[in-house]
């Protein structure tokens, strides 16, 4: 599956890790506290090394980024724990030890997951049959009724089964949910952007361009439209084929979102033109953008192993100064490069000719 995902997974892991280690922690220490001050040494110890255990396992995950190495450790500190409630602290009067093991099963479903689980569960409960039923050593001193022994079987299976099939139930949920956002965000995406540059398109401006205003009340701030067209662009194409003139458009794209501000938008505007609104930013910072993304383009050659060429752009230039209607400031920068291609090209108009 998707590795975002996986990511996603990881992080839901390490929160039921931590959860874990949290519960382990406060439980065995209660009980450390308690075995110690009633004098049952053994047990205090059994304890002590839980609290150890959990303590190194909060320990390791703060400092542990990659959580999916680590899978199996809260695992492995869960099955010890089990076995050493289990076997560790038999002689307790009332089995009460074989229902704490119970906490471990959950633990070990949640962080291993469905899949993984379904051995350590297999194992444990063959371990724990095996030692229920065996014939202890006197000096352990073991006195499971047989009602404790039925009990454990019941409500371990049962417990298994629930968890295991919740657990399932989640990781089937979460991947469907997390697919179907997937899906919706791409086909945001696909709608909002060019397939060839990856710039916004005309209706992912739009989009944007209604954000900025209703982030800002309606109203963007200082703001400036730069409209860029290659020039001759015919010409590429014919000359060395639709394909080299795909690369051209590809590295302009390129070179635009280099020179510009992450917080810029840049849009294929349309086959050969491009447009870039600069938002929060005085005249004179849009002067040196628009002329450093001219010089870059004029100078740096887009080149297949077959041909390297260089090409130019020409740019019209509107600030928001001179209208607050986005649409008439694109008209105006619009005017302004058809002005630059009819003025000679390889130019940038940052004001309307005057008109006899
Ligand atoms: N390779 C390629 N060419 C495209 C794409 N979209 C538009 N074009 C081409 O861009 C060219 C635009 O040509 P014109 O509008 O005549 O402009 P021009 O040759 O750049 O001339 P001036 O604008 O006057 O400098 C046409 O040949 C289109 O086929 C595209 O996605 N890929």
């Amino acid at each position: 599956m998707d590795k975002t995902y996986h990511k996603f997974e990881r992080k839901f892991k390490r929160e039921i890790y931590r959860l874990s280690f949290i519960i382990g922690a406060v439980l065995c220490s209660i009980y450390l506290y308690r075995t110690y001050m009633r004098g049952d040494y053994l047990d205090a110890t059994a304890n002590l090394i839980a609290v150890t255990f959990s303590i190194s396992g909060l320990v390791f995950l703060h400092f542990s980024k990659n959580v999916g190495r680590i899978h199996f450790i809260p695992a492995v500190i869960c099955t010890v724990l089990f076995i050493g409630s289990f076997a560790g602290v038999p002689s307790n009067p009332d089995s009460s030890n074989l229902f704490w093991c119970l906490i471990f099963l959950p633990c070990i479903v949640l962080t291993l997951g469905h899949i993984r689980s379904v051995p350590y569960l297999i194992a444990i409960q063959v371990i724990s049959y095996y030692w229920l039923f065996i014939d202890y050593p006197d000096w352990m001193n073991v006195n499971y009724s047989q009602h404790a022994r039925q009990t454990y079987i019941v409500s371990s299976n049962l417990l298994i089964m629930m968890v295991w099939l919740s657990e399932y139930m989640r990781f089937k949920l979460a991947s469907g949910l997390y697919r179907e956002s997937l899906e919706k965000s791409r086909m945001h995406y696909l709608s909002n952007h060019d397939e060839l540059t990856s710039l916004y398109n005309r209706r992912g401006f739009k989009e944007k361009i209604a954000a900025m205003q209703s982030h800002n009340k309606r109203q963007i701030d200082q703001h400036a439209i730069i409209l860029i067209d290659i020039d001759d662009f015919k010409l590429v194409n014919d000359n060395y084929g639709h394909r080299f003139g795909d690369l051209v458009l590809k590295n302009i794209a390129r070179l635009q979102l280099a020179t510009v501000r992450s917080t810029d938008c840049v849009v294929r505007w349309g086959g050969e033109e491009f447009l870039i609104l600069l938002s929060n930013i005085q005249a004179d910072q849009v002067k040196k953008i628009a002329e450093n993304i001219r010089k870059n383009i004029e100078k740096t050659p887009v080149a297949n192993n077959k041909h390297s060429i260089n090409v130019t752009v020409s740019i019209g230039v509107a600030f928001s100064e001179e209208t607050e209607n986005i649409e008439t400031l694109i008209d105006l920068a619009d005017q302004r490069l058809y002005a630059a291609k009819s003025g000679g090209k390889n130019c940038i108009l940052f004001a309307s000719p005057l008109t006899h």
